[in-house]
């Protein structure tokens, strides 16, 4: 069972949303999306999904374009969370996972199993509107999630939560993954992305500016970064042959150089100075790729 995107491109209008994306999600894999707000994901996923026809190409789960009928397969966090605040937790759930074909008797323990899980189980019975922004998020995750979907679509399912939920929820994630499940997430913070998946594709204004494997990516490119912690100033370094920047800090300086062997002569020229604490050569962050590939910060 695998996500292909072949080629799709959709056009509201004269507006170019998505033009050309192609992707493969591999059964069992984590995949992020990235880009700033309008690049395109939503509409991507809700093309995914079958919620919005592509202006051409296609996208398939398992050889066959997803649909309403289908939808079973599917567990989907949208963007814009979608809660009855009058209902509580329990009644919420229920009527969401019976539309997904569950059977209430084995709904009720699992619910119960993952507000455990999330360290709430006093929710079950609380209205939706009695719970706080984040903890609604909670819940409609749990409902993206509890009847074990095989394609899991979560459109920025970090934004909004404090550091001790985030990290909650990224278990959480980890932990269906682990179960077999296939998961495709967007977000606009490049952490999230580089902690948790594999493969990315990173958008902008539609198209792809960046897409593979994450260690690939940060392996393929050239530029690395060189931490120095020494107590004289290191601007001298800045003459190496290759040296492309250097930010001088409180503990020393951090060098951005063209490849991995300009580490070998500016290691050389420290030496012949004096002391250092410290000496690391470190792959660039998903952050520093972008903006060199993309020309601007991801959130323009
Ligand atoms: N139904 C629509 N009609 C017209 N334009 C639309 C429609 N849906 C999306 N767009 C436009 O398509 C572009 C991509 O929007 P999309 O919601 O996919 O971006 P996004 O990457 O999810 O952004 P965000 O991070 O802000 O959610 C935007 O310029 C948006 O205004």
């Amino acid at each position: 069972m695998t996500l292909v995107i072949d080629n799709v491109t959709k056009r509201f209008g004269s507006h170019q949303a998505v033009d050309g994306v192609s992707l493969t999600v591999e059964k069992g894999s984590m995949f992020g999306m990235l880009g700033a707000n309008g690049a395109g994901k939503t509409t991507t996923f809700r093309m995914i999904l079958g919620l919005l026809d592509p202006t051409s190409g296609s996208v398939t789960w398992d050889g066959r374009p997803l649909s309403y009928k289908r939808t079973s397969l599917i567990g989907y966090l949208p963007e814009e969370r979608g809660l009855y605040p009058k209902l509580t937790v329990k009644e919420q759930i229920i009527y969401l996972m019976r539309l997904k074909g569950m059977k209430k008797t084995s709904i009720v323990p699992a619910l119960q199993e993952w507000l455990e899980t999330f360290q709430v189980p006093e929710y079950e019975n609380k209205k939706i509107e009695e719970l706080s922004k984040g903890n609604q998020q909670k819940i409609q995750f749990i409902a993206a999630v509890l009847h074990k979907p095989e394609l899991l679509i979560l459109d920025e399912p970090f934004s909004g939560l404090d550091p001790v939920n985030t990290d909650m929820l990224k278990q959480a994630v980890e932990h269906i993954q682990k179960q077999g499940t296939t998961i495709v997430f967007s977000s606009h913070q490049m952490k999230n992305v580089e902690e948790m998946c594999e493969d990315l594709i990173m958008l902008k204004r539609g198209s792809a500016v960046l897409q593979g494997n994450l260690r690939d990516i940060k392996r393929s490119y050239g530029v690395k970064n060189i931490t120095v912690q020494a107590d004289y100033n290191l601007n001298f370094l800045q003459e190496v042959s290759g040296v492309l920047d250097l930010q001088q800090n409180k503990d020393g300086a951090v060098l951005r150089v063209k490849d991995e062997t300009i580490a070998e002569p500016v290691f050389q020229r420290i030496a012949e100075k004096g002391f250092v604490r410290k000496f690391e050569v470190e792959q660039p962050s998903l952050h520093d790729i972008f903006i060199d590939k993309a020309g601007v910060e991801h959130d323009e």
